[in-house]
């Protein structure tokens, strides 16, 4: 399918999902995440607040913060993210496309998160990521350096999964995939 078919199949299911739905997948991936080691390693990680039917990660954000942990949320900056701390006291304010994001806090680099948790429309057991079409995490984690550990994950309902997407060379490739269901390596 092409991928503009994709991003408009996956999103109308993706609304379509009860408030139940949502909460049930949001608990799910939760725990799913959160017995993982790739989360109970991580002292940094970068998160999103989800919108328009993306799976919720409010329930494994109230988690790391109880563990200590330091979370990160991404701001737009240019055809950038940058990505600043986000915490109970965090002032947000929406950017310009209805999203909220923190409008002051301390800011991390993105190689200095040990955990990026990214959003996106669909996905594929290869790793491939098609996310809302900003290009914005292709542009700010193309640049990571040395991916030597496996720091870039996508988060997703398993609705979200295709057979395959058509991919370029500005795409980033993901190390694993979280979903509500289960958790996929590249293969
Ligand atoms: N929750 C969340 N935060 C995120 C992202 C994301 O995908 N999800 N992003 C990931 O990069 C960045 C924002 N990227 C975006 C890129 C494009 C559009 C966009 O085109 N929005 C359309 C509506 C699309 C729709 O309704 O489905 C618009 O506002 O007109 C929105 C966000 C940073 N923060
Ligand atoms: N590293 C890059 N260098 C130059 N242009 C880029 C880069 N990454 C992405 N782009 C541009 O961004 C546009 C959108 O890319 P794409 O459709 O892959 O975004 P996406 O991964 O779906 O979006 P997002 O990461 O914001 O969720 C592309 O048309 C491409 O021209």
């Amino acid at each position: 399918m092409p991928n503009t078919t994709i991003r408009h199949t996956v999103k109308k299911a993706r609304n379509a999902l009860s408030k139940a739905q949502q909460q049930r997948a949001a608990m799910q991936l939760a725990l799913r995440v959160g017995r993982h080691p790739a989360f109970r390693k991580s002292h940094t990680l970068s998160l999103y607040l989800a919108s328009k039917g993306e799976i919720n990660l409010q329930p494994l954000i109230r988690l790391a913060i109880k563990q200590g942990k330091r979370c990160y949320l991404p701001v737009l900056h240019g055809p950038k993210l940058k990505f600043l701390e986000y915490k109970k006291t965090t002032k947000l304010i929406k950017n310009r496309f209805g999203l909220q994001e923190p409008s002051l806090s301390e800011e991390i680099r993105a190689s200095q998160l040990d955990l990026i948790l990214c959003p996106l429309v669909a996905f594929d057991n290869k790793g491939n990521r098609l996310g809302m079409g900003g290009g914005y995490y292709d542009r700010t984690l193309g640049q990571l350096k040395k991916r030597r550990k496996k720091v870039i994950w996508g988060v997703a309902h398993e609705l979200q999964r295709q057979a395959g997407i058509v991919t370029y060379w500005w795409d980033i490739k993901l190390d694993g995939i979280f979903t509500d269901k289960r958790v996929t390596t590249p293969h």
